[in-house]
């Protein structure tokens, strides 16, 4: 046939692998009752934050990137501790990012490549993403992550509390369609640019229900047909002209949320261009932010930081073992020691 001869189809795919469905890997790494009932209580707190019935302030705290899973677990437990003893006046829901979308090219986190050494192994990826979540939920620690991929969910979506949809794909329609079907409060962040329009038009694409390609639980692909999420909130995470956390750019962000017929409630994301990418910055963001929530600005109902055991950041080269334990691979943290300081620091102003 002509067709083969010309090769029309699959030209630039080197090879496809089959991977476990969604279903087989629930059912090997199962949600035990416990867990199941602490996902949908976190999640309700959420929502009762995001509709301004519960005072308490969101704090999303973790590593840019998980990469390793018994550094993820070791922050988690240290983390839990921290967020037992802040509880009455905040949340505190772990980062537990395990898929980075990238300016160009880079390592695409812990389920694209777990080797972190381009061997691509996403059914390890899979696997370690469910008991590293199981793990965060048993320490008492709701999660947050980013969904990237739209077949992701399907494999995780249980054990999250919070999702985001990050700054380059806040304007991707699949995204939009995916948050619409998502179980989770969904945060939008504005976009690289700094533009807060395609966030919210975002949220109002989410809030709508939609039909689309997708797969189901047993991995078949299939028409998916969401009833719409009307838990977006906006993640101010600054821009190409600068950051948008100070108390101006709230007001600016109010408005349009409010001429769009959208609740103003935002997270302030304290790294990336809020943080001129310097992790050191953070603290300056995180204490400008809380001073504003504690000032009587109730439109803040979170704040992100990005912190891990170790502060700062490190380059993955080839050498796997050579790097060093509870630094991050992606973009600089700021140290746990620190991130403890920022959440007492936080829970003691907003007692007044
Ligand atoms: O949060 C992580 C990064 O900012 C994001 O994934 C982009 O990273 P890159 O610009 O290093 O590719
Ligand atoms: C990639 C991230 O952020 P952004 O989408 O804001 O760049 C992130 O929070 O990990």
């Amino acid at each position: 046939m002509i067709e083969k001869i010309l090769s029309l189809q699959d030209v630039n795919i080197r090879e496809t692998t089959p991977l476990v469905s969604p279903a087989e890997l629930k059912a090997k790494y199962p949600l035990s009752d416990e867990t199941a009932q602490f996902v949908y209580e976190s999640r309700e707190t959420v929502k009762s934050i995001l509709k301004g019935d519960d005072k308490r302030v969101i704090a999303i705290v973790g590593p840019c990137s998980i990469h390793n899973p018994d550094i993820a677990v070791e922050y988690a437990h240290k983390l839990a501790a921290v967020a037992k003893d802040v509880k009455d006046r905040m949340i505190v829901i772990m980062r537990v990012y395990f898929e980075k979308p990238r300016t160009t090219v880079g390592w695409k986190g812990l389920i694209n490549d777990p080797g972190l050494n381009d061997t691509f192994d996403m059914a390890t990826g899979l696997n370690l993403a469910r008991q590293i979540l199981r793990e965060v939920n048993q320490a008492g620690l709701p999660a947050a992550t980013e969904m990237l991929e739209p077949i992701t969910p399907q494999y995780i979506a249980d054990l999250i509390t919070l999702a985001s949809i990050g700054a380059r794909t806040t304007e991707s329609p699949t995204h939009r369609q995916m948050a619409s079907g998502l179980s989770m409060p969904v945060g939008f962040k504005n976009s690289t640019e700094g533009s807060l329009e395609v966030a919210t038009n975002a949220m109002k694409a989410a809030r709508a229900e939609h039909c689309f390609l997708g797969i189901d639980n047993d991995g078949n692909t299939c028409i998916v047909n969401t009833r719409g999420n009307d838990m977006g909130h906006l993640i101010l995470r600054g821009g190409r002209n600068g950051p948008n956390y100070d108390a101006a750019s709230l007001v600016e962000a109010s408005r349009l949320l409010e001429s769009a017929k959208l609740p103003p409630r935002f997270v302030v994301d304290c790294s990336h261009a809020n943080s001129d990418k310097d992790y050191k910055r953070q603290p300056i963001v995180w204490n400008d932010v809380i001073q504003q929530r504690v000032d009587g600005n109730e439109t803040i109902v979170g704040l992100m930081l990005e912190s891990n055991l170790k502060a700062g950041q490190q380059s993955l080269g080839s050498d796997v073992k050579a790097l060093e334990y509870g630094v991050s691979i992606t973009d600089g943290c700021i140290s746990f020691e620190q991130t403890e300081d920022l959440l007492r620091s936080a829970h003691e102003k907003l007692g007044g």
